[in-house]
């Protein structure tokens, strides 16, 4: 009897997902030929802990792992249980993956210093819970470009499963692949042929012809594919009715089904996990697939207000309302996830080029109206493996081969400066390539869905539980293509068009009292809670805190603040709880995970004293200076010890936050509060430059030895949960 096949992925921005959903329809399509596997299920790593480990110890099983790491070396939250059931296992004597074969695609970036740390580790507790390895873990790099590990991955592992399963060796999960269906009444379009020569009337591809040049790159006319033979595995699976009957075998008929097929959201999957997402005191059932529509009561600029409508730099807070069955108190460290249709605009750039009406998925017919404007991501920076799917549906060969070039390993610092720096997506890709016409069905095939946004909250539930707020930049720049197009946030740029009447009011009735003003629809948002599972307040208030947070950074550390300050104010520890070994969101933690002193709110309502507090913020120039106001405020009224600020355009003590960190004092202070104090340290911000120049100062100012002792004392701090980061690319 065969055994099933699983392929379960663990995923913050859908990478994993969508490369775990390719192999498994591929791996499914071989099936009609090759009955290899019972079943081919595919599911989110939180998923497969209750509806499917328990049986993986008892039946012969096949587990392909698909997991990226995110944060500071944390599972994608969709992975999160799994993951801590199989640390947790590896001691038990009946081993719980002893009749598994499994293989691990561990997705990472060099960029972080726990390089697919995730990965790695499952892959060690799958081996020690008695699981059968059969082929050593690919590791793929998205600073260098995922294609080619995940190709090589792609092209090995079915031939290595089913050598396993006693299969013989012949199959490849490519080789093997069923030639694409064509679509009813239509032949199938030959490949385009080679370009014959290097001229070119495409924009794209002149654009592309001259980044090349300055990168001193060869021309793009002159990329030879075939050399790139692994990335042929990424290109766009083609609709096949084999392709479109992955089984799904949940457990929870509720739910619906939870088969994720061509970049729809899994369902029930997604929704199995966020349901179990608890508070303290109650649960919440608002989640990425149903959120809640908030009222936005309030908005400010922050800073940058005089530079609208087109200032590089406009900061805003926005201020959402929850409602009584919103059964979330959340608390600081928290975000909320932020989602957005896409514009009427994006859909009417898009709808005109896209061949096709609509497509049918799991049954159900979508219009391509609907489908452009609320499920595929077309405004999201194109990634590589969407470019050389993209390239099948060129007629300009030389068009072609210059999508395949950008999306190739060879095309990488082309695909930087011409994709990434450009934040280049579908809509503006469109009319720089005129031959490229996909399909509606290619589209649904290559593209996610629309990802929410996560920004953390500001406010505490201290103060209200029925609302919270958020504050984020405005994105706003020029591209280098398309004559220099002014672009906007997809979500940034949606929020702040909604919230106008707030940010930019009517001057007319500026002098009206409020009550004879005209009332305006209030704008509405879609919102989630999303729980921040490390970055919490420590449960005792009389522990010091340290907070980095330069620019936007400084945003969960107003909650930080003012929850600190109304936990002192407010004694309501009578009344309430306190919730010992579960964190605020529901997640069971082990011994060992729980970092030394956090807690959550009802920790904090029993406090008395607060501890010391710094803030570290900086930013360009005094008009920057966001919470200015209430950041001298809290240090009036003693609940901030000290805020020490700088200002990198200006004349100051320092010009970025590590300078001021690295200043005698404050450094022997940081030593003090962290490590004779049992302080915690948070950074907060971007990750690519700001958090690794912080890290690099802080092995600095724990080195007492100027030997390497910094770099392990910041490793044990970070191991410990003293160091704490909350970190965006
Ligand atoms: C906020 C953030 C944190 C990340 N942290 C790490 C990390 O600690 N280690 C690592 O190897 N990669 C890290 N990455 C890179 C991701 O693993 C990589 O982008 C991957 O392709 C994402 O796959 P996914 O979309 O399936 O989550 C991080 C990415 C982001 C956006």
């Amino acid at each position: 009897m065969p055994n099933d096949l699983f392929v379960v992925y663990g995923s913050a921005t859908g990478n994993s997902e969508h490369i775990a959903k390719q192999i498994a329809q591929k791996i499914q399509a071989l099936q009609t030929t090759d009955k290899t596997f019972n079943d081919v299920v595919l599911c989110a790593g939180n998923e497969a802990v209750k509806a499917h480990l328990p049986k993986w110890s008892e039946n012969p099983t096949s587990v392909i792992i698909v997991t990226s790491t995110t944060g500071d070396g944390d599972p994608p939250e969709n992975f999160s249980r799994l993951f801590r059931t199989l640390k947790r296992k590896t001691s038990t004597v009946d081993k719980i993956c002893k009749s598994v074969d499994y293989a691990v695609l561990a997705l990472g970036d060099t960029n972080y210093s726990k390089f697919c740390y995730i990965g790695e580790v499952t892959d060690k507790k799958l081996k020690e819970c008695g699981g059968n390895r059969i082929m050593d873990i690919v590791k793929a790099d998205e600073a260098t470009g995922l294609e080619e590990a995940v190709g090589g991955f792609q092209d090995r592992v079915y031939g290595e499963f089913r050598k396993a399963a006693g299969g013989g060796e012949q199959e490849s999960c490519e080789e093997s692949q069923p030639p694409p269906a064509p679509e009813s009444g239509e032949t199938p379009t030959p490949p385009p042929a080679p370009p014959t020569s290097k001229s070119t009337n495409s924009p794209g591809v002149l654009e592309l012809q001259k980044v090349c040049a300055e990168l001193s790159l060869p021309d793009p006319l002159t990329y030879n594919p075939s050399s790139a033979t692994s990335l042929q595995s990424l290109q766009a699976s083609q609709p096949s009715s084999a392709f479109l009957n992955i089984q799904d075998k949940t457990t929870n008929p509720d739910q619906g089904s939870a088969s994720s097929l061509n970049g729809y959201p899994l369902s029930l999957n997604s929704a199995a996990e966020s349901g179990t997402v608890t508070s303290t005191s109650s649960r919440t059932h608002y989640t990425k697939e149903q959120p809640f529509t908030a009222p936005v009561t309030k908005a400010r600029y922050l800073s940058g207000k005089e530079s609208y409508p087109s200032g590089d730099r406009r900061v805003i807070e926005v201020c959402m309302e929850l409602p009584e069955d919103f059964g979330y108190e959340y608390s600081p460290g928290d975000s909320v996830g932020v989602i957005v249709e896409n514009s009427q605009e994006s859909v009417d750039a898009v709808k005109g080029v896209v061949v096709g009406e609509e497509v049918e998925v799991e049954g159900e017919v979508i219009k391509k109206e609907k489908l452009l404007r609320e499920r595929v991501n077309i405004n999201g920076t194109l990634r590589r493996r969407e470019l050389i799917g993209l390239s099948t549906s060129c007629s300009d060969p030389g068009e072609a081969l210059a999508l395949k070039f950008l999306g190739s390993k060879d095309g990488s610092p082309a695909y930087t400066k011409f994709v990434e720096s450009n934040s280049l997506n579908l809509v503006y890709l469109l009319p720089l390539f005129p031959s490229l016409k996909p399909s509606l069905q290619a589209i649904l095939d290559l593209f996610t869905t629309i990802p929410p946004r996560y920004y953390s909250v500001t406010t505490t539930p201290l103060q209200n539980v029925n609302a919270v707020s958020v504050a984020f930049s405005v994105v706003d720049y020029k591209m280098s293509l398309n004559g220099g197009a002014r672009r906007l946030g997809h979500v940034t740029g949606h929020l702040e068009d909604i919230c106008g009447m707030y940010l930019n009011p009517d001057p007319r009735f500026e002098r009206l009292p409020l009550a004879l003003r005209p009332k305006l629809p209030c704008p509405t948002v879609k919102i989630f809670p999303f729980p921040s599972k490390h970055f919490k307040l420590p449960a005792d208030p009389s522990y010091p805190i340290v907070m980095v947070g330069p620019g936007t950074g400084v945003a969960p550390f107003m909650s930080f603040i003012s929850h600190r300050k109304l936990s002192k104010k407010q004694s309501l520890h009578e009344t309430e709880e306190t919730c010992e070994g579960e964190w605020r969101g529901g997640f069971e933690l082990e011994g060992e995970e729980l970092a030394v002193g956090q807690g959550d709110v009802q920790g904090y309502r029993s406090s008395k004293e607060i501890g010391e507090s710094h803030l570290f913020f900086g930013c360009r120039t005094k008009k920057d200076w966001i919470y200015e106001d209430e950041i001298k405020a809290f240090e009036k009224g003693g609940e901030l010890t000290k805020a020490h600020v700088c200002f990198s355009r200006e004349k100051g003590e320092g010009k970025y936050v590590q300078d001021l960190m690295r200043k005698e004092n404050n450094a022997g202070k940081i030593r003090d509060l962290i490590l004779k104090k049992n302080g915690y340290l948070y950074i907060c911000g971007d990750a690519a430059n700001m958090a690794r120049d912080v890290i690099a100062c802080l092995e600095e100012i724990f080195d007492v030895e100027g030997g390497v002792e910094g770099k392990k004392q910041v490793e044990k701090l970070k191991a410990r949960g003293k160091i704490l980061l909350d970190i965006w690319s």
